[in-house]
């Protein structure tokens, strides 16, 4: 089979960055170009490949998957262009407004498209137990969520706490835009029964910490996920461009869909 060629949006950031060093050693992809903001393109050269400030210039290249790990407002740019162009792409952005993955669901009836935010299998292993975990442990269990990233994150909760938290409410049949506390201050009296709390802590280069809790009479469970390295996401992120590819339009893929 041939290599799948990819096209990294914010080629110099963390995440972009990461995901160009293994998508060049691996056989099953070629590294087609790199995509990032003029006065940010240092070094990228070296990769041997064309460094563009418009993710446009590269969207002919045949067969060719986008993987965008950046901004909201970039994200949005550059799944429209995607689409437009039927390029298949991988997105792990955070910060999405509902509004904005509402409009990515409709670009993806035009091109494949693929959202998780978190691409770790751990984290969507979680997500999987959770909903059989709450349903034993009953109403009696207090829910809580806490997540630890790195001073430079810009959105919080992180996505993954929402999704964590999304998938804990639902398992009580609730929305979590109903039960969700995101923050607490002051004279706040008794914990509300049914509440689901998620709390944000940043600091140092914590890559990314998830714990998730259940607070009950007599004991508690606390299910920690503790991501290594950026590695867990980028591995994730190109096994979903090795996959993508071969997926109809018409949803908005997610890693539940990948690893079945
Ligand atoms: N889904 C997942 O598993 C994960 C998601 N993320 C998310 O990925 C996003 C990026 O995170 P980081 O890499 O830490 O951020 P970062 O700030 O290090 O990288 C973003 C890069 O995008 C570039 N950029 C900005 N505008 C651009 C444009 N118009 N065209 C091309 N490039 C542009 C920036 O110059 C920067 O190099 C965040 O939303 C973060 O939460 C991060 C890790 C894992
Ligand atoms: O910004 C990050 O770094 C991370 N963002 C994702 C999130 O918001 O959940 C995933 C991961 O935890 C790292």
């Amino acid at each position: 089979m041939s290599a799948v060629p990819v096209i990294i949006m914010g080629a110099n950031g963390r995440m972009g960055s990461t995901l160009s060093h293994m998508a060049v050693h691996d056989p099953e992809l070629e590294l087609a170009g790199l995509v990032e903001r003029k006065g940010r393109q240092h070094g990228l050269e070296g990769f041997g490949c064309p460094v563009v400030e418009d993710v446009r210039e590269l969207l002919d290249i045949s067969g060719a998957v986008v993987i965008d790990f950046t901004a909201p407002a970039v994200t949005m740019d550059v799944a429209a262009k995607a689409a437009e162009r039927s390029v298949p792409l991988v997105m792990g952005t955070t910060g999405l407004n509902q509004e904005e993955l509402d409009r990515l669901e409709q670009l993806a009836s035009r091109t494949p498209m693929f959202w998780a935010p978190n691409m770790s299998v751990g984290v969507n292993a979680l997500l999987r137990c959770l909903p059989d975990l709450v349903r034993i442990l009953g109403e009696d269990y207090d829910l809580e969520v806490m997540e630890i990233h790195h001073k430079h994150k810009k959105d919080a909760p992180s996505g993954t706490a929402l999704k964590l938290a999304q998938c804990l409410a639902k398992a009580r049949n609730k929305a979590l835009d109903d039960v969700g506390c995101f923050s607490r201050h002051g004279i706040i009296g008794e914990r509300p029964k049914g509440q689901i709390g998620v709390q944000t802590l940043r600091g140092g280069d914590v890559v990314g910490d998830h714990t998730v809790y259940c607070l009950g009479p007599g004991e508690r469970i606390e299910i920690t996920h503790r991501a290594h390295s950026r590695e867990t996401f980028a591995s994730g992120a190109l096994r979903a461009a090795k996959w993508i590819g071969s997926q109809q339009p018409g949803r908005l893929y997610t890693m539940a869909d990948m690893l079945g």
